[in-house]
């Protein structure tokens, strides 16, 4: 078809809510948004080719730019997994820094703002076709709004992945040397996590990575779901089965539940440090505020991140509609808000104030042989490594956009950029695992962007004025959701400076960590 009529018939899309543009194709005469700023929308016009049927122009009355495949339910799977991932590893931490009531109101805060943002996005996307979100930047912004959202797209997803590689390399290792019963790591290969995470890496990664769609991702995402449904079911039963106070250490190896000493001292240490009143260990608290609460919201606001894949999948829906999608994005927010809500509470209430940033971290100091510890150890072990693939996705197409835009799709390409991105992902966590510190920064600026900041500025800039004035309630609602992300940003950034300024060269490194991946924190395991 002919590429310049992709502009237009994107313009003409008259808050059509899905990309099903019942718009004629007639659309000389509809005044550009924005606008002559675009002389050309070069940002989908190969993609738009290879998705649109060529016999679209005939199509006046319902004109479908993508036939989307994938099922509601499928959908429901890939977007819980890609809202699933490390996240749910720092909740129980932040709980113990928040208190239960506390806890429960921002995170149905930050639950309702994440299905709001969507929303926005949903509501752009209906206005210039359903795409993905770099195409809303260019569409609101120009050049300089796509460079915006594929740069946050790629730093936001870069970060995760490697939180998840992390997972992956420090956790395998351990898991073998118990599933073989050995006290002492070797120095056989299979022991290296070096050698594992690039195992991991080729054998399960690359080849799901490799999909020409997201859609077909369904069940890799709905057994990595599984695998977080065990971890949950795990992380309640041990709050019935670990005592609380822990006993003192006994030396003892033999007993069901052989327990080493947590001393408070090994809590004290940067980011963990908790003020636990001795007599009060075993208390829950409902209220706390301390120096480690204004970590919570970044915390949670990762781990409801699932923004740069929302666009991605609407595209591949069958049956598209905007009403649907957020049905669909509405039940995995509140399936996953359950499930924090739950990891959190029972997390919490196992261990109080003595939880680590990382969850599992602390189950292994009660017991690191534990059957059921190593099971669910191996449980998010796959479910973080089928998270991988979706998270990939959404930075190839950044990359795509930001470097080749306007080219065919090409399997070389699509395979290629795949490659690289897991090699480089590779590099960082085997070689400078103490560098991806620095994405604590990133992250901190990255996550309010593409949750609150770009959601809400590109909704005001695409909506027409005539449509919804400047001065109407959406939109000013809007500004003020850009605005409560710029207070998280700032919020943000200053804890990770005064932490700097204050903490010290290791501490701040964790403490960095800890505020972008929702308290996953490599730096703070014993081996770094
Ligand atoms: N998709 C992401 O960027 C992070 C994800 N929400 C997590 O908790 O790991």
């Amino acid at each position: 078809m002919d590429t310049t009529d992709v502009p237009l018939q994107a313009e003409m899309v008259e808050l059509v809510p899905n990309g099903k543009h019942t718009a004629a194709l007639t659309a000389s005469a509809v005044p550009s948004l924005a606008g002559d700023r675009f002389e050309e929308n070069q940002t989908g016009v190969a993609e738009m080719e290879e998705f649109l049927p060529h016999g679209a122009e005939k199509k006046q009355t319902h004109f479908t730019d993508f036939e989307g495949k994938t099922s509601f339910g499928m959908s429901v799977f890939n977007l819980s997994n890609a809202i699933m991932g490390s996240g749910i590893l720092g909740l129980a931490y932040a709980m113990a820094n928040t208190g239960i009531i506390l806890f429960l109101f921002l995170l149905t805060a930050v639950a309702l703002l994440s299905s709001y943002s969507i929303h926005l996005l949903l509501k752009s996307s209906g206005i210039v076709g359903i795409r993905a979100y770099e195409q809303l930047g260019y569409r609101a912004f120009g050049t300089p709004g796509k460079l915006a959202a594929a740069i946050a797209i790629t730093l936001q997803n870069i970060g995760a992945m490697s939180s998840y590689l992390y997972i992956v390399k420090s956790e395998v290792p351990l898991v073998i040397q118990t599933f073989l019963n050995l006290e002492e790591k070797t120095t056989d290969w299979y022991m290296n996590g070096n050698y594992l995470v690039i195992l991991v890496s080729v054998t399960i990664i690359l080849p799901l990575a490799l999909m020409k769609q997201l859609g077909y991702l369904g069940y890799a995402s709905g057994f990595s779901l599984s695998c977080m449904v065990f971890f949950l079911i795990s992380v309640i039963y041990k709050k019935f089965q670990i005592p609380c106070p822990l006993p003192e250490q006994e030396g003892n190896t033999t007993g069901i539940l052989n327990v080493t000493t947590v001393s408070t001292s090994d809590y004290q240490n940067g980011y963990t440090v908790l003020q636990a009143p001795e007599q009060d260990t075993c208390t829950p608290s409902f209220f706390t505020l301390n120096s480690q609460t204004a970590y919570t919201i970044p915390i949670m606001a990762f781990a409801f991140v699932c923004h740069p894949e929302v666009l991605p999948i609407y595209t591949e829906l069958k049956d598209p509609s905007k009403k649907k999608m957020q049905c669909i994005s509405n039940i995995s927010i509140t399936v996953m808000y359950l499930m924090y809500f739950l990891a959190a509470l029972f997390g919490y209430l196992t261990f109080y104030d003595r939880v680590e940033s990382e969850l599992l971290h602390t189950y292994n100091k009660v017991d690191p042989f534990d059957v059921l510890i190593l099971c669910v150890r191996v449980a998010v072990l796959t479910a973080v490594t089928l998270t991988v693939p979706i998270v990939l996705f959404p930075v190839r197409r950044a990359i795509q956009q930001m470097l080749f835009q306007g080219k065919d799709f090409s399997w070389i390409r699509h395979i290629a950029i795949a490659v690289i991105l897991l090699t480089f992902i590779n590099l960082l966590v085997i070689f400078a695992p103490s560098i991806l510190g620095i994405f604590g920064l990133i992250g901190a600026t990255s996550a309010p962007c593409l949750i609150f900041i770009f959601p809400a500025i590109f909704y005001i800039r695409i909506m027409p004025k005539d449509k919804e004035p400047l001065r109407s309630t959406p939109k000013i609602l809007a500004a003020c959701f850009a605005l409560l992300g710029v207070v998280f940003m700032i919020m943000s950034l200053s804890f990770i400076i005064i932490d700097w300024a204050t903490g010290g060269g290791k501490n701040s490194i964790k403490s960095l960590m800890n505020s972008v991946r929702g308290g996953w924190n490599p730096a703070g395991r014993s081996d770094l």
